[in-house]
């Protein structure tokens, strides 16, 4: 059950949103969709879920192509939400659930036991229109997943939701991976990917500039960052060979620096100076890779 989308590229008349897209996201995994605004995900998104013909390439799920037939192995939480404010929850909720095939009883029960995980059970019966933005994002939330699908693709998912949401959220998308669904989400918030993605891929301008393991990544990037407080002047490092950028901090200063050999050689440097609270040599964020390999794209 793999998705795979090969060369895949959509144009709008002259202009195009997705160009030449290769991606293979095996089964059960938890895949990061990353990308300056206008990158081309929801573009991406909706050609995956067959509600838009790529200009070029191809896309399965399983070896088969997504349409009409497979629509009730696909959730989809789309950016822009779309639920009916004058009807129920329960309504709204059950209507879906049966399109996509699923008996009365079952939608009902399965939506009971979600709107108890989300601690709001009293919801049932009021109507969208009534609920808080966050809320109504969980019923969203609960709309694309009712009904079990194998594959869930969320647009933006924890986007205005408050951090006690957003926790809840991710615990629920964690449980639906490790019961096996395909999950592809997402994020301008690099710090979720951080930590719910194995694997993710950047596009810049509709072209994937970084693909791969999140660790990989951040290996490859080859820059580290290196944190140092002390109770003496630090000015002397920041010309110090292999420092690419430096911040102070309250405590010291943040660096960024070319690698390991450029840390050692910064320790002995200062050893002797003073108290040296914090010597700590980190991996990059993604946040940083992030601002170096799509920086420009907001220039
Ligand atoms: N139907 C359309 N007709 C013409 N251009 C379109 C259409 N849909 C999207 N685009 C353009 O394609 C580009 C990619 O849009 P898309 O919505 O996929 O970006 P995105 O990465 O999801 O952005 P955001 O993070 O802002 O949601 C944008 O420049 C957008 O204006």
């Amino acid at each position: 059950m793999v998705l795979k989308l090969e060369r895949v590229t959509k144009r709008f008349g002259e202009f195009t949103a997705v160009s030449d897209l290769s991606l293979t996201i095996p089964e059960k995994e938890m895949f990061g969709f990353l990308g300056a605004n206008g990158a081309g995900k929801t573009t991406t998104f909706r050609m995956i879920l067959g509600l838009l013909d790529a200009s070029s390439g191809n896309i399965t799920w399983d070896d088969q192509p997504l349409n009409y037939s497979t629509s009730h192995l696909v959730g989809y939480l789309p950016e822009e939400r779309g639920l009916y404010p004058k009807l129920k929850v329960r309504e709204q909720i059950v209507y879906l659930a049966r399109l996509r095939g699923m008996p009365k009883n079952e939608a009902l029960r399965e939506l009971r036991s979600w709107l108890e995980k989300f601690k709001i059970p009293e919801y049932e019966n009021k109507r969208v229109e009534e609920l808080s933005k966050g809320n109504q994002q969980k019923i969203q939330f609960i709309a694309a997943v009712i009904h079990k699908p194998r594959l869930l693709i969320l647009d933006e998912p924890f986007s205005g939701l408050d951090p006690v949401n957003v926790e809840q959220l991710k615990e629920a998308v964690l449980g639906l991976k490790e019961n096996g669904t395909t999950i592809v989400f997402s994020s301008h918030q690099m710090h979720h990917v951080e930590e719910l993605c194995e694997h993710l891929c950047i596009l810049q301008k509709g072209s994937p500039v970084v693909h791969g393991s999140l660790k990989e990544i951040k290996r490859a990037y080859g820059k580290k960052n290196l944190i140092i407080h002390a109770d003496f002047s630090l000015e002397s490092i920041k010309d110090f060979p292999g420092v690419v950028k430096t911040k102070p901090t309250m405590e010291g200063l943040e660096l960024q620096i070319e690698g390991e050999q450029v840390a050692e050689g910064i320790l002995k440097e200062i050893a002797g100076k003073g108290l040296l609270r914090k010597f700590a040599l980190e991996e990059p964020s993604l946040n940083d890779i992030f601002i170096e390999k799509v920086g420009n794209a907001y220039e």
